[in-house]
């Protein structure tokens, strides 16, 4: 294979091109790993374009494979997007359609994510164009976003599936993605997240997703001013609080747009200009460990750079596996990005001229060897400070002790003796006092922030003893079957059956809990407990039966993301039985027809938790159903 980076397309062959461009398919859609700028992708496209105007590639639409439960064919293709590099290619494409020099067009924001149209029954993915992915049974994760309106998705729409860059940055920026490593992007977080085949996994990972309108930010310029709002216009559509890679122009007159048709690939009225400039290369000149509440973070020292408007010197490189798939050594040259809100991180490296290796052996606090966990180097020194203040810290960022920042934290570690949440509590006013910066006011007031932490959330508590996997979220879903008296008692088996737990969690917390022991005992004893989750029993039961096309657990986690308990059997309390096929003769059908409990079909209940009343569709040939969008 040639160099898969650093080519010339204009001086590529045919066959050349087509092998680099199916390759960077591959990493792109596949693999969601690209390993070249999208532009760089895009000179190759230009360059097939130019040697053989006609090849399939040119045409093709992809489209991040996602978990769907089958077909959805498109009434109207749903196809991508022309593309431009300029104002000045812009220009071009308008000049060639807009009838005068004042056409109106809407300028909108390009956002980064994967396509999706919903019907009102019906969620699908773009796929190919024609045939999409029913993605319905995601329904519930997704809220969508028009103009005026955030809520369920209760309409029909074309838009995009992102996650916003606010919930990017709480919520997935630090989760770890099945079989390790973070998600680099949103766009890769979404990928990432609709890909996953367990709604249960989705719900642990606080998947919130949320379907953009198209139309819901759309500026509407003339022609003859687009040149000169230009910039105004990218810079009031930057800050817009979305995952974006371009800006996506219209003809504003939608009759004189449809008049105009499409290509097999885009529609010509439309076009995308992508940002070129989220992704620069510079040295990296020295990579600093910094400490986590788990394990260490190599963040790189970068020399400044601009990106996009901000001057970059520093950028993640996630965790030691990182580091090592990248083949990266300080004195490298490297590509880094910085796409919406995300913090930068890099993306490539070339070898410098002089390089040396970024990786340690021993912890940089206490000197202890560090061991690989997963991706990860960690410190194993229980005691081994950092370590220690970026567990208490997180803990009191759980707990929500406002005032109490690491600086604070540091102090109260290395003069008042403190090591655990549980010191915390037993702090006095003097104690506060005698730390550096702190007046007799300020002391009071942060001894009283502390002291009412002691009125906690048994959830909060359970996420403060820093169990890995183990967040405020998941804490909620074990809550909601158990207490903290029961959960001590639990073993592997049981805390695996509650949804969203699964074996490595389960275990996770067995082993945790046993190790942190007494010191639970301490903490349960200085802090009142509050047990505010439902109890299951409050919750409509639903019990399954026959054969289902995904494994019954899918049944009962989508079920029970929407209030539901899942039971094994038909009793007098059971609120709904479903079934598969509803004249079937099993025994649990028998029983429920008995008890007078109601019955429904599968396809009956999966569109009750739709709640949409559409009626039954036409069996569709092939089990491909019609979108009507
Ligand atoms: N870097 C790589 O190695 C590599 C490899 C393959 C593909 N790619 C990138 O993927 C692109 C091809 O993907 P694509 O065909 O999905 O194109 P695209 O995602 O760049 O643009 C088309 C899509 O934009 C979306 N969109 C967002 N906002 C919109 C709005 N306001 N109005 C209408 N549509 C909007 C729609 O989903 C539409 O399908 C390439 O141009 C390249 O940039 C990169
Ligand atoms: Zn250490």
């Amino acid at each position: 294979m040639m160099d898969t980076r650093n080519f010339d397309a204009g001086k590529l062959t045919l066959p050349e091109l087509v092998a680099l461009i199916e390759y960077h398919n591959r990493r792109y859609w596949e693999l969601g790993e690209p390993e070249i700028p999208d532009a760089r992708y895009d000179e190759l496209m230009r360059a097939l374009a130019g040697l053989d105007p006609g090849n399939e590639l040119l045409t093709r639409v992809y489209a991040p494979a996602v978990a769907g439960s089958g077909k959805v064919r498109h009434r109207n293709p749903m196809l991508s997007l022309d593309k431009a590099y300029s104002l000045e290619e812009v220009l071009k494409w308008a000049d060639k359609y807009a009838r005068t020099p004042d056409e109106p067009l809407l300028v909108e924001p390009k956002y980064d994510g994967i396509s999706a149209g919903y019907d009102g029954r019906i969620l699908s993915t773009r796929g190919d164009g024609e045939l999409g992915e029913n993605i319905t049974a995601k329904l519930p994760l997704i809220e969508l976003e028009t103009a005026g309106y955030r809520g369920p998705l209760d309409r029909p729409v074309r838009g995009e599936l992102v996650i916003r860059d606010d919930d990017f940055r709480n919520l997935y920026s630090h989760i770890y993605k099945k079989g390790g490593g973070t998600y680099k992007n949103s766009r890769n977080a979404v990928a990432g997240i609709m890909g996953l085949k367990e709604i249960d996994e989705m719900i642990a990972q606080k998947a919130k997703i949320t379907l953009v309108d198209y139309n819901m930010v759309s500026f509407r310029v003339r022609l003859s001013e687009l040149a000169d709002r230009w910039e105004g216009l990218l810079a009031e559509l930057a800050a817009l609080p979305y995952p974006q890679d371009g800006v996506v122009l219209k003809l504003a007159d939608t009759a004189y747009e449809a008049s105009l048709g499409s290509t097999a690939h885009h529609p010509r009225g439309q076009i995308a200009y992508k940002f070129t400039n989220i992704r620069r290369t510079t040295k990296l000149l020295d990579v600093e460990w910094s400490f986590g509440k788990n394990c260490l973070t190599p963040v790189a020292h970068l020399e400044p750079v601009e990106i996009s408007g901000t001057t970059i010197k520093r950028a993640t490189l996630h965790n030691v596996q990182n580091i090592l798939e990248l083949g990266i050594e300080i004195g490298d040259t490297v590509t880094v990005e910085r796409a919406g809100d995300v913090i930068p991180y890099i993306v490539s490296s070339e070898p410098g001229a002089e390089r040396r290796s970024p990786l340690i052996e021993n912890c940089p606090c206490c000197g202890t060897g560090l061991v690989r966990r997963g991706p990860e180097l960690c410190c194993p020194n229980p005691d081994c400070f950092e370590t220690e203040l970026q567990r208490l810290a997180a803990a009191v960022r759980n707990l929500g002790i406002e005032r109490l920042g690491e600086p604070t934290l540091r102090k109260l570690m290395e003069n008042s003796g403190v090591k655990h949440l549980a010191d915390l509590f037993e702090l006095k006013v003097m104690d506060i006092l005698k730390l550096e910066g702190f007046a007799a006011k300020s002391a009071a007031n942060l001894i009283e922030e502390i002291q009412k932490a002691r009125v906690v959330n048994d959830y909060q508590l359970l996420a403060a003893l820093n169990i890995p996997n183990i967040g405020a979220n998941v804490a909620k879903v074990i809550f909601a079957h158990t207490d903290f008296a029961g959960l001590r008692k639990m073993n592997v088996e049981e805390l695996s059956a509650i949804p969203g737990i699964g074996p490595e969690r389960a275990q996770a917390l067995v082993r945790e809990l046993a190790a942190q022991s007494e010191y639970l005992d301490e903490l349960l004893g200085a802090v009142k407990l509050i047990h505010a989750a439902p109890e299951p029993e409050e919750r409509p039961t639903v019990c399954f039966t026959g054969k289902m096309p995904e494994k019954r657990s899918y049944y009962e986690k989508l079920a029970e993301a929407h209030g539901y308990a899942a039971a094994d059997d038909v009793n007098s309390h059971l609120s709904l039985l479903v079934a598969a096929d509803v004249n079937d003769t099993s025994s649990k059908l028998k029983k429920a027809a008995k008890l007078g409990i109601r019955i429904v079909s599968l396809d009956g209940f999966l569109r009750e938790l739709e709640g949409a009343a559409a009626p039954e569709p036409e069996e569709p040939p092939e089990g491909q159903l019609e979108l009507g969008l």
